[in-house]
């Protein structure tokens, strides 16, 4: 890591909120504001403040020079951009990157890139990496479907670049599918965005800030003036007010005029705390699908549930506005549509008005809007073949043995036999096997599994609070 961090600082990347000074060169780009630390709980290797960072404020500038785009690759590569050049109608702008970056890779340490390539995962837990196993473990057809579709997409791809990878001599490990899944997780979980490439770029030390949903600022402001009013120095909070003022920013960086990649204190951070970047508005199944990983708490979280097609057309509300929420609550759409759905069909342009502005017809269409919602969650858990608190148990049993000094006694002394003989013979596993420590391809594999428990595991808990959301209402409005 303290190589890379040299090589940055040599190419301008800085976490000091002055101005780069070009007569003086650093050891480190970082220092200034942050520090590279390991956040177990909270996405492994991210960034920490070295010191209290203040709202708004400029914490790391990656010069274009440094960025890693299928652009400068192939200007730093004519054999790159001749190949390239002519697969280009057919490739979209993602298989580009990818074939660029695999072409980097393959050039070992005498790629410029060595440093900033060979600090990137080794393996990632996007959702296209699942095995059939591992997607059969998320339950919900919604999630399959979303898996699946994400690995055919990501095959096709990848065949239809694999002339041009032929072309470039690429050696047979980096035509490999599975070499080509890496490099599109790669792209998929760290690229931050450019206006001139839908593919987006690599910005290396860039791409170290770990993700905390946008909504979780809400309160950021309150704090900020909190902190304000807490300064005794008067000089202080008035720098802090002007600093307030002339930097407020609605987004965590972008690349700007300058022609650098910016990334700005999205809040204010005490020294030691971790920073945290928000790539964008996502439910956990969307985290999953292209970051691989999925939050406890995600304010953007959006649970769906099968709905009638005339159910889905019925209003002017989009297809996905129409979920519940973590809290078990109908989201806005789906109780309006709910509620015109279930009023007799010639009333319900009388009832319109009434209904897009989200208030209750009457008790008798509140009442039944809430028994059919809670009957339909009802449904929909029992066709799942495990109850939550199973995946609950089972979440914390794949958490352990993860761990294990001896997996076999450790599953032998559980309930989870049964699961864990499915997966035993997935891998092709010898029953009699000796060893007391899994394999890499199993813990790897057991990760996975333990992520797709822990989705359906939260799906099933959003639908089983919306049961009782709905009993709570029912009884209320029986009361009436
Ligand atoms: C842009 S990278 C961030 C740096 C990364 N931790 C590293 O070591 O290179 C994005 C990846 O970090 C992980 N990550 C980021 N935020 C996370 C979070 N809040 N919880 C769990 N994992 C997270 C995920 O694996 C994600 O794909």
């Amino acid at each position: 890591m303290e190589a890379l961090l040299r090589w940055a600082a040599e190419l301008g990347v800085s976490d000091s909120p002055a101005p780069p000074d070009p007569s003086t060169t650093s050891s480190s780009c970082l220092g200034r504001s942050l520090v590279v630390a390991d956040f177990p709980d909270a996405g492994g290797r991210g960034f920490s403040a070295v010191r209290d960072l203040r709202r708004g404020e400029l914490v790391l500038r990656v010069p274009h020079a440094a960025l890693l785009t299928s652009d400068r690759i192939m200007a730093d590569d004519p054999n790159i951009a001749a190949c390239v050049g002519a697969h280009r109608p057919r490739l979209s702008n993602v298989q580009r990157l990818i074939v660029c970056l695999l072409a980097e890779v393959g050039k070992g340490k005498s790629s410029s890139w060595y440093l900033y390539l060979s600090q990137l995962p080794s393996y990632y837990t996007i959702l296209a990496t699942f095995n059939d196993f591992e997607i059969e473990a998320l339950q919900v057809d919604d999630a399959i479907w979303v898996a699946q579709k994400a690995l055919s997409a990501i095959r096709s791809e990848w065949e239809e670049a694999t002339t041009l990878m032929q072309e470039l001599d690429f050696k047979p490990k980096l035509l490999m599918f599975k070499t080509w899944l890496w490099a599109f997780a790669t792209v998929s979980s760290r690229t931050l965005h450019v206006a001139w490439d839908d593919a987006g770029c690599l910005c290396p030390i860039g791409d170290l800030f770990n993700y905390a949903a946008p909504d979780d600022d809400i309160s950021s402001e309150e704090q900020d003036t909190e902190e304000t009013m807490k300064c005794h120095d008067k000089k202080e909070m008035l720098e802090e007010v002007n600093f307030s003022c002339s930097s407020e920013r609605l987004t965590d960086g972008g690349y700007e005029d300058s022609k650098a990649y910016c990334l700005y204190a999205r809040k204010m951070y005490r020294k030691g705390e971790q920073v945290l970047l928000g790539y964008g508005t996502y439910t956990n199944l969307e985290l999953f699908e292209y970051y691989g990983f999925l939050l406890d708490k995600n304010p953007n979280e959006k649970l769906y549930i099968e709905l009638d097609l005339e159910l889905c057309t019925i209003g002017t509300w989009p297809k996905d506005s129409l979920y519940i929420q973590p809290n078990g609550h109908p989201s806005f759409a789906l109780s309006c549509a709910l509620r015109l759905w279930t009023t007799p069909a010639n009333r319900r342009k009388a009832f319109s008005h009434q209904i897009y502005s989200g208030s209750m017809l009457s008790v008798e269409n509140e009442l039944e809007v809430m028994k059919w919602l809670g009957n339909k969650c009802v449904e929909t858990l029992q066709q799942l073949p495990t109850t939550v608190e199973f995946d609950g148990s089972l979440i914390q049993f794949l958490h352990n043995l993860q761990n294990s000094a001896n997996w076999r006694v450790d599953v032998d002394q559980s309930r989870f036999q049964q699961e864990f003989a499915v997966f035993r013979r997935f891998h092709g596993m010898n029953l009699d096997c000796t060893h007391n420590q899994l394999t890499v391809r199993l813990l790897r594999s057991l990760e996975r599994w333990e992520l797709a428990v822990r989705w359906r595991c939260s799906y099933k808990r959003a639908l089983t609070k919306c049961i009782l959301y709905c009993k709570r209402v029912i009884h209320e409005l029986s009361l009436q």
